[in-house]
């Protein structure tokens, strides 16, 4: 990987160093526009023309049979399906625990207010499957759906369609699964088909393509909504000198093989160990099979030479990434000043790839830098709050005042009589 001096660099310099290659790329607004109309005007039949020109793919239907399904499962070998029960068994007991509570009390006496969850009532699961079948996608969505309370769950994953991916879905509660990819994807599920489900909300990871088109019909109000912006995987490293470089050089590949696009970051006040980590990472290269799209990933990958490991902590809170792995002599010191990442690893035996299968967290993560805002998916993304509240006389007339009076300085007339009659009333009442 390029090593860079971070204080060598100008601002405009380390700006461009932290850019996101897929998003340097751009250009695909108007080809996904394209896509996703096709599909609203031309339901099952555009989907199955897009999947024979996209993904080269001849289906004449798109949604898997019990018959398909069943044989599917049979493939599945036993040493998989328990590997499967054992990330099912931790993803759940992460997610059950974030099952939120219901409020309710009094703010003042008489004046109940209340927090309600409702599961939100269908959901669109995207799992990706372009270059890599991602069965682990398929839990990390579905999981929380189920738990969430979610009343029909679909899956949409590009052909041919993994049979562990399959058996997976089914293994977790999804009630449809449609061998589909890409944008078309997401528009089939955004705006629904003779045989897609429209759904109120779209989870999942996915290539650029994916990603534009999520957002495209997220700013749709007849589209559906979205959980966020997870495109192609990241990964920066903060490491000191008494980091393992092997570690940190199959960490960096675990995220560089997922695609050409996906972009890792080493950060550390090291010269040695960055470059250990470069010997490091040609000799596993040599042993990976993906090691061609790696080397791709690795050309517009970098490590920064920085001063010391506060300066590191502010250029990694400057990238926000996906993942943040800190192999530090004490990496929990650094917690409280680690602002915007997606799931961070901590320690010489938390690689990235625990996360990405079975400790429990979710993998679906926020990439290009929107981790600053967004959040890894959980639970809540699966669910809808709204609040109720009733007020006793004697709430009204404890509050109806201050009210009348905000609602006037606001001149807003009506807003002050809704209050007024009725404290009116309750005059004449006592
Ligand atoms: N952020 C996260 O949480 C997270 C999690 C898992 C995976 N990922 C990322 O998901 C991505 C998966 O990508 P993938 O490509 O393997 O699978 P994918 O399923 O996302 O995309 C494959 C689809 O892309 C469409 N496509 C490909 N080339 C196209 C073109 N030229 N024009 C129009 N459509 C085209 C095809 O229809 C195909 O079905 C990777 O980048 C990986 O890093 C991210
Ligand atoms: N690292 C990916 C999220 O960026 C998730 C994943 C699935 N399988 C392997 N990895
Ligand atoms: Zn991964």
């Amino acid at each position: 990987m390029n090593i860079l001096e971070w204080n060598q660099l100008s601002i405009t310099e380390q700006t461009q160093a932290l850019r996101r290659p897929a998003l340097a790329q751009g250009g695909r607004e108007a080809q996904v526009a394209d896509i996703i109309a096709k599909v609203r005007q031309g339901g099952d039949a555009a989907l199955i023309e897009l999947t024979r020109t996209l993904d080269r793919a001849e289906r004449s239907t798109l949604q898997l049979s019990e018959q398909e399904i069943d044989e599917a499962a049979d493939r599945v070998g036993t040493d998989l399906k328990a590997a499967i029960e054992l990330a099912i068994s931790n993803i759940e007991t992460f997610h059950r625990a974030q099952l939120p509570t219901h409020i309710a009390l009094d703010t003042s006496p008489g004046v109940r207010c209340e927090l309600h969850f409702q599961p939100i009532e269908k959901v669109g699961l995207y799992v990706p499957g372009g270059s890599a079948p991602l069965v682990s996608t398929v839990m990390m969505l579905a999981i929380p759906a189920r738990l969430a309370g979610c009343e029909r769950v679909v899956l949409c994953s590009p052909p041919p369609i993994n049979d562990a991916i399959v058996y997976t879905a089914r293994r977790c509660g999804v009630d449809a699964i449609y061998t589909l990819g890409g944008a078309q994807a997401v528009a089939a599920m955004a705006y629904g088909s003779e045989s897609v489900t429209k759904v109120d909300k779209i989870f999942g990871p996915g290539n650029a393509w994916v990603t534009e088109a999520k957002q495209q019909v997220s700013s749709d109000v007849n589209g559906a909504a979205i959980d966020m912006p997870a495109g192609p995987s990241e990964v920066l490293v903060i490491a000191d000198d008494t980091a393992d470089a092997d570690f940190i050089a199959s960490d960096l590949l675990s995220q560089a093989e997922h695609g050409p696009d996906s972009q890792v970051i080493l950060v550390t006040p090291s010269n040695a160990l960055a470059d250990q980590v470069n010997a490091a990472l040609e000799q596993q290269l040599a042993q990976l099979s993906r090691a061609d799209i790696a080397r791709q990933a690795l050309s517009e990958s970098r490590t920064f030479i920085c001063d010391d490991l506060a300066q590191a902590v502010a250029i990694s809170n400057a990238y926000a990434p996906e993942h943040l792995i800190v192999q530090t002599a004490e990496p929990r010191a650094l917690l409280p000043d680690l602002k915007n990442a997606g799931s961070i690893f901590l320690g010489a035996w938390t690689p990235e790839s625990v996360g990405d299968y079975a400790s429990g967290t979710n993998h679906t993560l926020p990439t290009y830098g929107y981790s600053r805002t967004y959040s890894s998916l959980g639970l809540a993304d699966y669910q809808r709050r709204f609040t109720v509240q009733e007020l006793t006389p004697t709430g009204l007339r404890a509050i109806g005042p201050a009210v009348e009076l905000l609602a006037a300085t606001e001149t807003l007339d009506a807003h002050k009589n809704a209050v007024s009659l009725r404290l009116a009333k309750l005059e004449k009442q006592a």
